[in-house]
């Protein structure tokens, strides 16, 4: 028979428990007892939850209080010195290297591949002594076998776990994976305790596979396996997830493994050559429900493929899977009470994904007839969905194909409109400016949900947000600044703000998924084709402008953020999406310009993030990114003014694609990796105006004004001065006034002081 299995549940529980629980012990209000005991209650919650559902093969091992990779860091006792000298308990060490504590930084936080997911980075040093000293993967296994479900523990692959981390500073030099040989003992010791509990599978995940990957890493996974394989009495199932193996295929080839998991839904073309590659005893799981989505799984798709399996392999040796992890995706569509019951049929979110695998496998086990109506009714959904006309709009189509090249082309080239623009705004040298947001206060944030509540009313809110908006305004002027903006006081979120008010998008009551430790994201869900109905930002940017002689810059946030923090359609490729969403902010832009602002930024912080975890895949996702944002840009005249921002990563290695955008000033952030950014003015040669971050607004400490300046000389050896802009790192909407206002001050006198030496 075909077993349905799921490979990793959403951690947070139906209301994020999790959560709350988390929240609550780190403010002293939780015991450590109570923690244990709501996760305890959560673990079993979700094993039955999918047993419920019909799932045959459940894991285990899948909780985490903040983060797998940082568990499995503190249960191989990859913990830097510096945490280990502290007298902290267990838990502790654990919230320390999670979050930090009030005399140590937390550990480095990067992204779980291309997920929203973050993971703390393992550091390994020389004196890392490799050992397990925790029992939390068997703990759970025997929790949950004490409740009579029998789990299959997760854990991750050695490789991964070396290949994911970094050398301990001190420790520079030394490659993680060459420590694989001290690690993998530890791995045979866990397997054995494993096995002994009464395992009988373990899935390890090797995500890394989709990677390009250096030959020493490739080369390390054979003679990995063969010691691992041996350890203990317990079948390996080898986990891939995310894409394709591309020419990491061939580690599949002969690997001892009993099983090998594969993502179906990213990279269904990948099934034929590991049908061929597997050997007689050999198990495949095969991932044909979505982990990264929201979508109904297509039953008829999904069979088929698992079909095509089966009829090489016989249906014992299939297993019908989830892609990655339902970490991914939201809980429970349950308690969505207020999608429309014809939109949100076309949903499925974790437990609704668990149900469809147990489904799938009844259909290829017993045959159709054994689940005809859910088959029926899931055809029957997929075809509405597809001929809604939420999905398809006719007239977002026809306009799409009638977009053409010089759509894409400002009207004439940086140089002449750069002396347009400098005749039109008159800007000193070094213009300062800010990234958008100010200060989200208590009171703009409670405006706002009276508003939405409807306990206040529009003309009231409008004032509110409009008095907001003269106090920045007045503000700004006040110390200095050169070029303003609104403050962004009217925005929840900066996608969120944009998809409530554009066409195709739908909003959710409780889909929430991780990002990192207790912070969860509700994205938004794009439905259908994307148009914008009336003017969003206008209103409040023109009345910004209609108070001050100084030049008003507008805020928008760019096509392909905008798409990358939403939950995208599965129906359309992403590139039409989002030059959908280019259309739409296009229409902004321009009547932006009409409505006399003369300055414009337009938001890109995710278009580093949204890159393809290959490097071949580069090109033509910078192709779509930098041509939505011309679309977006293009249409405005030479003399308006056209920023962009970039902040969250290492922009390096796209600054040629930052080029291409043809924006007439990009603030970059900066201040955070050490001016590292600005090694590419020395090989680049960047025509347009640029403003590194001048100070990390993710910190809470004042920018003082020596280290402004110091940063500037720094700055200016690198960036022609005429091309310079002075602001800070990002948005200030997580800071309080107080070290707004001393910043920004010393940010406007390093600016004038700056401009003096330069005179001299
Ligand atoms: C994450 S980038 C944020 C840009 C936005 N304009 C802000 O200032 O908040
Ligand atoms: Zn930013």
């Amino acid at each position: 028979m075909v077993k349905s299995a799921v490979l990793g549940f959403p951690r947070m529980g139906p209301n994020r428990e999790l959560k709350k629980a988390l929240e609550a012990h780190w403010a002293g209000k939780f015991s450590e007892a109570e923690l244990q005991q709501a996760a305890k209650d959560l673990r079993l919650q979700n094993w039955q939850l999918q047993k419920s559902q019909g799932v045959d093969i459940i894991p285990s091992n899948d909780f985490s209080f903040y983060d797998q990779v940082l568990d499995h860091s503190v249960l191989f006792n990859v913990i830097p010195k510096r945490y280990q000298d502290e007298k902290l308990s267990f838990m502790q060490r654990y919230f320390a290297m999670a979050r930090g504590n009030s005399t140590l930084p937390s550990q480095e936080m990067v992204k779980w591949f291309d997920s929203n997911y973050h993971f703390m980075r393992p550091e390994f040093s020389n004196s890392t002594e490799f050992k397990l000293v925790g029992t939390k993967p068997i703990d759970e296994f025997l929790e949950a076998k004490e409740a009579h479900i029998l789990t299959r523990p997760v854990v991750i692959g050695p490789v991964s776990f070396l290949y994911l981390g970094k050398a301990e500073k001190g420790s520079q030099g030394l490659d993680p994976i060459s420590l694989i040989n001290k690690l993998l003992p530890v791995y045979e010791d866990l397997f054995r305790k494993l096995a002994a509990a009464g395992a009988d599978w373990i899935q390890v995940d090797e995500a890394i596979l989709v990677y390009d990957l250096p030959e020493k890493v490739r080369a390390a996974f054979k003679p990995a396996y063969e010691r691992l394989s041996k350890a203990a009495n317990v079948k390996i199932l080898f986990t891939t997830y995310f894409g394709d193996l591309g020419n990491n295929v061939d580690i599949i080839n002969g690997l001892p493994v009993a099983g090998v998991h594969l993502d179906l839904v990213r990279a269904p073309g990948q099934l034929g050559s590991i049908l061929s590659l597997l050997n007689d005893s050999q198990i495949l799981s095969a991932g044909v429900v979505d982990g990264r989505n929201i979508w109904k799984t297509n039953f008829k798709s999904a069979i088929e493929i698992v079909e095509t399996a089966i009829k090489k392999f016989g249906k014992d040796r299939i297993i019908v899977a989830s892609s990655s992890s339902l970490l991914h995706t939201p809980h429970t569509l349950d308690s969505e009470k207020k999608i429309s019951e014809e939109i949100k049929d076309w949903f499925s979110f974790a437990v609704e994904k668990a149900k469809e695998l147990s489904i799938i496998a009844k259909a290829v086990t017993n045959g159709p007839d054994s689940v005809r109506s859910e088959l029926n009714n899931n055809t029957k959904s997929i075809e509405a969905r597809k001929c809604s006309k939420i999905t398809n709009d006719p007239a977002v189509r026809e306009r799409q194909s009638s977009v053409t090249q010089d759509m894409h082309q400002r009207k004439s080239e940086f140089s002449a409109r750069n002396k347009e623009q400098k005749q039109r705004l008159q800007l000193p040298l070094f213009p300062t400016t800010t990234i958008g947001s100010f200060p989200q206060t208590k009171e703009i944030r409670l405006a706002r949900n009276k508003f939405r509540k409807g306990e206040i009313t529009e003309q009231e809110y409008d004032s509110f947000i409009e008095k907001e908006i003269q106090a920045v305004v007045k503000f700004q002027e006040e110390i200095g600044l050169d070029v303003l903006v609104h403050g962004e006081p009217e925005r929840n979120d900066m996608v969120q703000y944009f998809g409530e008010k554009l066409n195709g998008f739908v909003f959710t009551q409780n889909a929430w998924v991780q990002s990192y430790g207790s912070r969860c994201v509700q994205p938004p869900l794009i439905v259908g084709d994307i148009s914008r109905p009336k003017e969003m930002t206008v209103k409040e940017s023109k009345y910004a402008q209609s108070i001050t002689n100084k030049p008003m810059k507008a805020m928008l946030t760019g096509p392909v953020t905008i798409l990358a923090w939403s939950f995208p359609r599965d129906d359309i490729p992403r590139s039409v999406q989002c030059q959908q969403l280019a259309l739409a902010l296009r229409d902004e832009i321009l009547d932006l310009e009409k409505a006399g602002l003369k300055v414009i930024q337009v938001d890109e912080p995710a278009l580093r993030e949204t890159c393809p975890l290959r490097k071949k895949d580069f090109p033509a996702y910078l192709e779509w990114a930098v041509n939505a944002f011309r679309l977006a840009t293009a249409g405005v005249e030479n003399d308006t003014q056209i920023h962009s921002h970039f902040c969250y990563s290492d922009f390096n290695e796209i600054f040629d694609a930052i080029r291409c955008l043809d924006a007439d000033v990009v603030s970059i952030e900066n201040s955070k990796s050490d001016l590292k950014l600005l090694s590419v003015f020395d090989s680049q040669n960047y025509p347009a105006c640029i403003g590194p971050g001048i100070w990390d607004v993710h910190s809470p400490r004042v920018a003082l004004l020596e280290e402004i300046q110091d940063r500037v000389r720094e700055i200016l050896k690198r960036v022609p001065a005429e091309s310079l802009w002075i602001n800070p790192d990002c948005g200030l909407k997580t800071r309080n006034w107080e070290e707004t206002e001393a910043s920004l001050k010393n940010m406007v006198a390093a600016a004038r002081s700056a401009r003096e030496e330069y005179k001299a």
